[in-house]
């Protein structure tokens, strides 16, 4: 079987996407999929993206992570398979798909800036050590003193692991801040299991927790990644938030195919 793709990035968290518009893809083949992404054994990414056909909006995204298994939403794959459309013509500027977690919307600028509607967010869970939210994908957030020298593999497995989150686990995101509405970011992501250079849901979670605890007013937060930076802006609305935007480049790197 031969297999086309092309690779994208976004802020660094990298992936393979497929056109499966004619349904090809043998989408239970977890080991498939997990090799395509180790970055030893096959092409190297965080993440798997299939497009395909949807009835009433432009495309369906469908995301696994480079384990292998499909999972929640994934924001920087969300702004990558958006120019990845509007590669293949099926978009223009701007685009309302299907994901995991519901419709998106989303446009692209000719810089290839994408700006990404995710989901409302309601039942923001704050303790005085971290909070924990869901932006399509669980986030733990907190405070980490020396960001830059913290092993974030070993820590974030820690937590992910942990009793607090049993079998399902969360992405664990550790954050400083440097100015009243900058952040520093770095992300241990589940279903890759280490850190990632940047996690699009992780980022937004940071910036609404952060909005929540009173470490800012600002309703537009940059987030500085390991691959680059990011920024989110936002509505509150009663307890949660609404009108969330994800904004950030999306970058082709490559393309080929495989063949099996
Ligand atoms: N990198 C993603 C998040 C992907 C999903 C996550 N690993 C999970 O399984 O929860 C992003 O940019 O949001």
């Amino acid at each position: 079987m031969t297999i086309p793709f092309k690779k994208y990035q976004g802020t660094g968290n990298d992936f393979v996407i497929i056109d499966n518009r004619h349904l090809f893809f043998p989408k239970d083949d977890t080991k498939l999929i997990s090799k395509l992404c180790d970055r030893k054994f096959g092409i190297g990414a965080d993440g798997l993206i299939l497009l395909e056909n949807h009835d009433l909006v432009d495309f369906t995204m469908v995301y696994y992570n480079a384990d292998g298994k499909q999972s929640s939403m994934c924001g920087n794959g969300g702004r990558c398979i958006v120019a990845f459309a509007k590669a293949l013509e099926i978009i223009q500027s701007s685009t309302t798909f299907m994901a995991i977690d519901g419709l998106h919307e989303a446009s692209i600028a000719n810089d290839g800036i994408v700006h990404l509607k995710m989901q409302d967010v309601t039942g923001i869970k704050a303790t005085p050590s971290y909070s924990f939210l869901d932006t399509g994908s669980p986030h733990h957030i907190q405070f980490a003193e020396n960001l830059s020298e913290l092993d974030v593999k070993k820590e974030g497995a820690c937590i992910r692991y942990s009793d607090t989150y049993g079998s399902a686990g969360s992405n664990i995101n550790f954050v400083s801040q440097k100015e009243p509405n900058v952040f520093a970011v770095r992300t241990y992501e589940r279903g890759v299991e280490d850190e990632t250079l940047s996690c699009g849901t992780g980022v937004t979670a940071v910036a609404l927790a952060m909005h929540h605890q009173g470490k800012t007013n600002e309703k537009r937060v940059r987030l500085d990644v390991e691959g680059g930076e990011l920024e989110v802006s936002f509505e509150k609305d009663g307890d949660g938030y609404a009108n969330i935007f994800l904004i950030g480049p999306a970058t082709y790197v490559f393309e080929g195919e495989i063949t099996w």
